[in-house]
């Protein structure tokens, strides 16, 4: 599972027996890019991956050969943590599970508007996690289901949310690392979900708004009902 920051790491290891093993992340050396894998003892694997997608992709990439080389290849990688969500579909405090991932960015301004990378010839903007799961998951925590976004730049005005809403008429949330994580979940052709807990609304920049503390409790929650199906889930 790969989180952006150790408080959503920790949010998430708290819905499992513990205590955490941990490993230094192959290659990433002991200064300022040094990583550690969360090893649990219900055996899944936890990391902190950095904010944003480039990092959070770097770093999964990074987990996923790890695991591939030392012959336990992972069967499912989590994209998980706080998020924005967007009104009045998904308040503060609830669950998004992604049934879409989608680079909300990526892409080209142009006079007549955005145009997505795929448009001009390139690459991917969607992944999509397997249909069974995520029914799972919602069925098992209460999420909501849709398109969660990935930006590069929070949104911060009424404006911003309003754009991304009318291309994304199925969003329900925004966060900075889902995509790239699937990129790299893509590349060793293994399966990804991403579930999010919102801590503030998608629209104007108000700090004081934020709930991190509830949204990470809901993480917490979230995850204590998701052990059966994540132990239970096998890749068709
Ligand atoms: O400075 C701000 O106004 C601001 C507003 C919301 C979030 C941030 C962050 O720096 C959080 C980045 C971190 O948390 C995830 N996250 C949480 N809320 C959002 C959001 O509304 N839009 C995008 N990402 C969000 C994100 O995945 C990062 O890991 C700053």
């Amino acid at each position: 599972m790969a989180t952006a920051v150790p408080a959503e790491r920790d949010a998430v290891a708290r819905a499992f027996p513990g205590p955490a093993t941990e490993v230094p992340l192959p290659g990433t050396g002991a200064g300022p890019a040094a990583a550690t894998v969360h090893r649990l003892p219900a055996g899944c694997d936890l990391i902190a991956a950095g904010v944003g997608p480039a990092l959070a992709a770097a770093r999964t990439a990074t987990a996923l050969t790890a695991a591939a080389l030392r012959g336990r290849p992972y069967a499912l990688v989590v994209c998980t943590g706080i998020a924005g969500g967007f009104a009045p579909e998904a308040p503060v405090g609830s669950l998004v599970v992604a049934d879409e991932i989608t680079a909300a960015d990526l892409g080209a301004e142009t006079a007549e508007g955005f145009v997505a990378v795929t448009d001009l010839g390139f690459g991917t903007v969607t992944h999509r996690p397997p249909e069974a799961l995520v029914r799972g998951v919602a069925r098992a925590t209460g999420a909501r289901t849709g398109t969660v976004l990935t930006v590069s730049t929070v949104t911060g005005t009424a404006a911003r949310a309003a754009a991304l809403r009318a291309r994304h008429p199925r969003a329900r949330a925004e966060a900075m690392e889902g995509f790239g994580v699937a990129e790299a979940a893509a590349a060793h052709g293994t399966p990804v979900l991403e579930l999010r807990a919102v801590s503030n609304p998608v629209g104007p920049r108000d700090r004081a708004a934020w709930r991190i503390g509830e949204a990470l409790r809901a993480l917490t929650d979230g995850f204590g009902k998701l052990a059966p199906v994540l132990e239970s889930w096998r890749p068709a």
